[in-house]
């Protein structure tokens, strides 16, 4: 699957473990920095990592931060995002089955390394449930941006 990831100055580990991981199981991921810890913006990098998967380059975005929060934040403003912060795998499984999520949020303050491995596993692997009802809330959803 081709991937693009981005983080903050607060999850450049997560971020390099993360795509370490995911090219070493055969995904081709485009990386959308930060590398530094220099403090930055993640909006910067949300915003980068969602506009590539409104414009179909990568299949799938996640994007990391100290909480996941504000990355999720600016990911979900770009348009046709629907991007899901998830702190467990339950959440990874529901957002992609319910919401039919294209991005990925995680925050590298909150959950462990471990954690945040299996969520992407969970993520990348579940397909939309695509009951009428979760359909119906998603059409709404791209409603909402119009
Ligand atoms: O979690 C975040 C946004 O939701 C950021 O990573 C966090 O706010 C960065 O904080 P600081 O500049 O103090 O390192």
């Amino acid at each position: 699957m081709k991937i693009a990831i981005g983080n903050d100055h607060g999850a450049v580990d997560y971020k390099n473990t993360i795509m370490e991981m995911l090219r070493n199981e055969g995904h081709e991921v485009i990386d959308c920095g930060t590398d530094s810890y220099e403090s930055c913006d993640y909006v910067d990098f949300g915003k980068a990592v969602a506009e590539k998967v409104a414009n179909h380059e990568v299949e799938k975005g996640i994007v990391i931060c100290g909480t996941g929060i504000g990355i999720s934040i600016a990911a979900n403003k770009v348009k046709g995002i629907r991007c899901g912060l998830c702190t467990n795998t339950t959440m990874a499984r529901l957002t992609r089955e319910h919401n039919d999520a294209n991005v990925l949020s995680m925050g590298q303050r909150i959950i462990g390394i471990e954690v945040a491995k299996d969520i992407v596993h969970t993520f990348l692997s579940t397909p939309f449930s695509n009951g009428e009802r979760h359909k119906r809330r998603i059409e709404k959803l791209a409603e909402m941006e119009k």
